[in-house]
């Protein structure tokens, strides 16, 4: 890799944090699976319970993350849920280059609403945006040994939506998918690692460069044995 091209990615022509290469991710999904939590657990590592507040309008959170040495610069949109709030939020939509898509696993209908988001970020962004599904308020327990006898209990008696059908959702719409918790943290650095490995590689893309694909990426790391409860 040409050291002044990684330089200026990395850094800006004039080294201003404000030149950095800024990639615009956004998170979407119905009001109420998440979103504002897995940002907050993502940059400030912890998640904050208790009553729900809304997201109103759109904010974001600017987070650099390192990957395999190189830094890159993720610009994370906070978008509102709620239906009244969609038509602000398409605007973003255009220069966005990742969408996370929420749905909540405990929540039927902000899975059923899936479709209608893809059919909406497919008219309102770009054709080559990334996008990855998440099933959030998934809470695997982060010991190891005793993974399999407490993923039964996982969150079962809330869970409505089995990991199997975000499978096979995303297999359908050939994105990427994963189960994350915002509570435990669980997937949530992965997440975004997946999405900023995949930017990046996209930005420095050489014809004889590393190859690339962020599904088989994501599904190598879901293999693992440590995955989800560190990460
Ligand atoms: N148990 C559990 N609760 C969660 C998790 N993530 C979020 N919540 C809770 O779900 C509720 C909604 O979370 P938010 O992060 O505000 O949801 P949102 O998608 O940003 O909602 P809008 O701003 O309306 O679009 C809050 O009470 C959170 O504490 C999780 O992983 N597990």
């Amino acid at each position: 890799m040409d050291q002044q091209r990684l330089d200026s990615y990395q850094w800006g022509p004039s080294r201003d944090f404000n030149e950095h290469v800024l990639h615009k991710t956004i998170l979407v999904g119905d009001s109420g699976v998440g979103k504002t939590s897995l940002l907050v657990q993502f940059d400030q590592g912890k998640f904050i319970p208790g009553s729900f507040s809304a997201t109103v309008g759109i904010g974001f959170t600017n987070k650099v993350v390192t990957v395999d040495g190189v830094r890159v610069k993720l610009q994370i949109w906070d978008t509102a849920g709620q239906e009244r709030f969609r038509s602000v939020t398409h605007a973003y939509y255009r220069d966005a280059q990742a969408l996370l898509l929420l749905y909540d696993i405990t929540n039927k209908s902000s899975f059923d609403n899936i479709r209608a988001w893809l059919t909406e970020i497919h008219e309102y962004a770009q054709r080559d945006v990334v996008i990855m599904l998440l099933g959030n308020k998934s809470h695997r327990p982060p010991a190891e040994g005793r993974q399999w006898l407490l993923l039964q209990a996982d969150v079962s008696n809330e869970r409505v939506i089995r990991s199997e059908d975000g499978e096979t959702l995303a297999r359908e719409y050939g994105v990427p998918f994963m189960e994350t918790s915002a509570k435990t943290g669980m997937n949530v650095e992965l997440a975004f690692l997946a999405i900023a490995k995949e930017l990046k590689h996209r930005a420095l893309w050489q014809p004889d460069g590393p190859h690339f694909q962020i599904r088989d990426f994501v599904e190598s790391q879901k293999k693992q044995p440590s995955c989800c409860s560190f990460l």
